[in-house]
């Protein structure tokens, strides 16, 4: 089967690997479409996320969908020609966290792209039937693929304890702000102001449904605040962008008892933020890390058209153009990159 392979910063190599045989308890998926995320980006520009070094070539890509080839021994539920979604990470399933049910905090989980576990971009990927997720008829493989990106919003949605008629920040307008918004309003939320530094991302956000949006560049955030609040502060900031500035700003844009929940990852050690501010207001300050469990809501959602993912998409491209895909998806103003994989 073919697979796409970074070897080195920049570079993607086209090989020619074994087709996997699923496993017991597998099942093997002929990939349809795979989401361009931020962090494959990082690592085909960079090699790295931190900790996490591409020492040996990697499969990146871990926003995927497409169509059940076969099943492993023991597989029930599934049979070839289903449609279906993958959850990237696939936890112990026996250490403290994993029986808390907080599996997303699995210090073992295997998530696909991230070194030394391969991702999606190639034909075939054998995978843990319990984290397959079949796609109604109605959700194509494409929407299917950002349930991804949508159980992140999910998972800092649940976080946040969003209520009825909230008003919400979200600070940043990437993919994962833009499904933030659609997650919060699922979620019954009032109103929703979008903050980013990028004027074409707020045109996309107030199409999107934004109730107001906020160039933190050059407007004052506070101020935006305000006028949106009437002074009080919103009841939820969701931090999506991981800008100093913006995670610093969180403590002042939410009311008193208010929350604060950050998915943004910074590429700076250290980013100042009023913890007396935290301790004044009262106010639940929270990281978001992946999800669980939002897989199966992620599907609903799209099936009773409750969210719109397709919308985010700017462009399609194939396999076989990984780079120019990759290179286009480095766009400032570019919000997901889709690939196709196959004919
Ligand atoms: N916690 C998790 O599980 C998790 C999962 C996925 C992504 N992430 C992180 O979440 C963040 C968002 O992901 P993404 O893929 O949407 O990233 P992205 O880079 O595509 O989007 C970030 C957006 O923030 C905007 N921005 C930059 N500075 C800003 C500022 N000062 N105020 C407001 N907006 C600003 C950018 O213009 C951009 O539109 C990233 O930091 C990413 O690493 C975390
Ligand atoms: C959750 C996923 O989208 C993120 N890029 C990660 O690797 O953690």
């Amino acid at each position: 089967m073919q697979t796409v392979e970074l070897t080195e910063p920049g570079v993607f190599e086209h090989r020619e690997r074994d087709r996997p045989d699923p496993g017991p308890g597998e099942v093997l998926v002929r990939m349809a479409h795979v989401g361009i995320c931020g962090s494959d980006v990082h690592y085909y520009e960079h090699g790295r996320i931190g900790d996490y070094v591409v020492e040996d070539p990697l499969i990146l890509g871990h926003e995927s969908a497409g169509e059940v080839a076969a099943v492993g021994d023991g597989v029930t539920g599934f049979e070839p020609g289903d449609e279906v979604t993958l959850e990237p990470g696939v936890p112990c399933g026996e250490c403290a966290r994993c029986r808390a049910g907080e599996y997303n905090l699995c210090p073992d989980v295997e998530f696909m792209a991230t070194p030394p576990d391969h991702g999606a971009f190639a034909e075939y990927v054998a995978w843990d039937a319990d984290f397959a997720y079949e796609l109604p008829e109605n959700v194509s493989t494409r929407a299917g693929a950002l349930c991804e990106p949508l159980s992140v919003a999910i998972h800092a949605t649940r976080r946040a304890d969003v209520e009825l008629g909230d008003s919400v920040l979200v600070s940043g307008a990437g993919p994962i702000g833009m499904l933030v918004g659609e997650a919060v309003r699922a979620a019954g939320a009032g109103s929703v102001l979008v903050a980013d530094v990028v004027e074409a991302k707020l045109d996309r956000a107030a199409a999107y449904g934004a109730t107001e949006t906020v160039n933190a560049a050059e407007e004052s955030l506070t101020d935006a605040v305000d006028e949106f609040t009437d002074g009080g502060g919103v009841d939820v900031v969701v931090e999506a962008s991981g800008a100093a500035a913006s995670i610093s700003s969180t403590v002042d844009a939410v009311r008193r008892g208010g929350t604060v929940v950050c998915i943004g990852l910074s590429a700076e050690d250290e980013i100042p933020v009023e913890t007396n501010e935290i301790v004044d207001k009262e106010l639940d300050f929270k990281g978001s890390f992946r999800f669980r469990n939002t897989y199966d809501d992620a599907v609903s959602l799209l099936e009773r058209g409750a969210v719109d993912v397709e919308r985010i998409i700017d462009f399609e491209m194939p396999m076989s153009d990984l780079t120019a895909a990759f290179e286009r998806a480095k766009e400032p103003d570019v919000v997901k990159g889709m690939v196709t994989i196959g004919e």
